[in-house]
C-alpha cells in the first residue's frame, strides 16, 4: 500500500460532483502515475474542465476521494497544493498590463519563492523555451505560441510535480499547437513530472502517443 502511494500522483476514487445543480462527474475512477503523460479526452461539456478545476481546487465541492502525491485533496494547504501544481489554460490567461517576466515573477510569489530564485528560474526556463530576450516584452507583443510558451515557463517555476493543461493548444494553429506539445512533453520528461493534458485534437494524440482517458456521461475510461 505504502508503495503505491508513492509512486501515485493522482488518484481518484467514486468522484461525483455537480456544477449548477447538475451532475457533471458521476462515479469517477481515475489514476495518474508519478512521471507520467497522459490525455483527458470528451466532447465539449463532459466535464473535463471541472475534473481539472477539483485537482486544483478552483472548485471544491465533490463526493468520494481525491488523493495527490498519496494524499487527501481536502488535506493539503492551498499554498502548498499551489507548489505541487501547475496549470497551464487554453487563454493563456496572461496579465496584459505586466512584463513576460511580471507575470511569471507573480507566480514565484504566490508559491512563496525567494527573489532570487524566481529571477534565475525564470531566465533558465525562459532560455529553455527559446524566450530569451522578451522578460521585458508584454502579452501583446508576442504571438499566441509564445505567450502559452510564457504561461508554461510561470507554470513550472517552482518545479511543480503536477501540470494540468486545458486544452493548452486549444487557441493556436495546428503547427504551433503540435510545437507546443511538443515542447510540454520534453519538459515533462526533462522535469520528472506527471503531465495530464486535455485536448480534443486526435492529431496531436496521434503525433505524441500516451494514455488517453475519454470522458463521457461523467464517468471517465481509460483507451
Ligand atoms: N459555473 C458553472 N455553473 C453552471 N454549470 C457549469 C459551470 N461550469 C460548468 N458548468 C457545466 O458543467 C458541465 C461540464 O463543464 P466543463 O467545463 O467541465 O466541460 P468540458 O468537458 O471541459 O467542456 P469543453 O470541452 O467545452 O471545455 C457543462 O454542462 C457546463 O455547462
Amino acid at each position: 500500500m505504502a508503495t503505491t502511494m508513492a509512486t501515485t500522483m493522482i488518484r481518484i476514487e467514486g468522484l461525483c460532483a455537480s456544477c449548477g445543480g447538475r451532475s457533471v462527474l458521476d462515479d469517477v475512477h481515475f489514476r495518474l502515475e508519478r512521471g507520467e503523460f497522459a490525455y483527458l479526452r470528451g466532447r465539449s461539456g463532459s466535464g473535463k474542465s471541472t475534473l481539472l478545476k477539483l485537482l486544483y481546487r478552483e472548485l471544491s465541492e465533490f463526493e468520494g476521494a481525491i488523493e495527490v502525491a498519496g494524499r487527501r485533496l481536502r488535506d493539503i494547504p492551498r499554498h502548498e497544493l499551489r507548489r505541487m501544481i501547475g496549470v497551464v489554460f487554453q487563454s493563456f490567461e496572461l496579465l496584459e498590463g505586466k512584463t513576460v517576466y511580471e507575470n511569471i515573477a507573480m507566480a514565484g510569489d504566490v508559491r512563496g519563492m525567494p527573489r532570487g530564485r524566481i529571477r534565475e528560474e525564470a531566465m533558465k526556463l525562459l532560455g529553455r523555451v527559446s524566450l530569451d530576450g522578451r522578460a521585458n516584452d508584454y502579452p501583446a507583443q508576442l504571438s499566441g505560441g509564445e505567450q502559452q510558451r510564457v504561461a508554461i515557463v510561470r507554470a513550472l517555476l517552482g518545479k511543480p510535480e503536477l501540470l494540468l493543461a486545458d486544452e493548452p493548444t486549444g487557441n493556436l494553429d495546428s503547427e504551433t499547437a503540435a510545437e507546443v506539445l511538443g515542447l510540454l512533453r520534453e519538459l515533462q520528461r526533462e522535469q520528472g513530472m506527471a503531465m495530464l493534458v486535455v485536448t480534443h485534437s486526435q492529431e496531436l494524440i496521434d503525433r505524441y502517443p500516451a494514455t488517453v482517458w475519454e470522458m463521457a456521461e461523467g464517468k471517465v475510461r481509460r483507451r
